[in-house]
């Protein structure tokens, strides 16, 4: 997987900007001026190999076979992950009964990113602050590190995984379908000297159409409701078009009550 993304990166520039998508910042991102140690492609549906294999051959016209069920069984790999960690979050709750929705209602998106080593040995930015928007995102890298992640104490911690561990992340939509009791921590890349760092982001996203509501169960008079039910691809629409990394939280502004 690594190699895979490694190989993508390297392709020349006109070749990865034909990544185009349809929704902002699920196609090809990079030279941005304020984040210039950044590059991402993105890969909607990356568990269906119909899907990598269009973007592959957009990519490489004669296919590359190895590439695409690389990308596709490790995002189907990955899948069997985050239904785990969906099933031990629902179960924590006591609302198991909603698991199969969960489950149904979703599809994944891949986000690959590469960071420059800013060749300095200050750090700096990779990629600023922010929340994932989406429900539940599942982090792999190389052996750089850079993450950091914000404590509920205000306490900024560097994550130095192993090779045999992925980061779990909770987004936005999932602190609102659990009535504010899955924390959605913010987080951050930060880079220092010279090594290229990858990272690979597995994102489940509800379908455009599914209506997400926080269950009964989760709501009464110690936890009264805190988002109205959305559409999360079209708060995701919002996000993209109100700039909504800028506001301290965009689904608040979108559906809080
Ligand atoms: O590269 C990473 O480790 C984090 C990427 C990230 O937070 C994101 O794409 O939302
Ligand atoms: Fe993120």
């Amino acid at each position: 997987m690594l190699g895979s993304l490694q190989e993508l990166f390297d392709l020349p520039l006109e070749t990865k900007t034909r990544n185009v998508a349809k929704k902002l910042f699920h196609g090809y991102a990079g030279q941005h001026p304020h984040i210039p140690l950044y590059e991402s492609m993105g890969i909607d549906d990356a568990d269906v190999q119909e899907k990598v294999d269009e973007l592959v051959s957009s990519l490489w016209p004669q296919g590359h076979p190895t590439f695409s069920k690389t990308i596709q069984s490790y995002a189907e790999k990955l899948s069997t992950l985050d239904h785990i960690v969906r099933r031990m979050i629902l179960e924590s709750l006591g609302v198991e009964k909603y698991l199969e929705e969960h489950l149904n209602s979703t599809y994944y998106f891949l986000r690959i990113t590469k960071y420059k080593g800013p060749q300095t040995p200050e750090t700096e930015v990779g990629l600023p602050t922010h929340t994932d928007q989406n429900l539940l995102t599942i982090l792999y890298q190389n052996q750089i590190n850079g993450l950091e992640v914000l404590t509920k104490n205000g306490e900024w911690i560097s994550v130095k995984p192993s090779p045999e561990s992925f980061i779990v992340i909770a987004g936005e939509s999932l602190y609102a379908w659990s009535n504010g009791r899955i924390h959605s921590a913010k987080h951050r890349v930060m880079m220092s000297g010279s090594e290229t760092r990858y990272s690979a982001g597995l994102f489940t996203i509800s379908k455009s159409g599914y209506i997400v509501k926080v269950p009964d169960e989760l709501v009464d008079e110690g936890h009264p409701l805190l988002f109205k039910p959305f559409d999360m691809a079209e708060f995701l629409e919002f996000y993209s078009r109100e700039n909504g990394w800028e506001a301290e939280s965009a689904l608040k502004s979108y559906c809080g009550i």
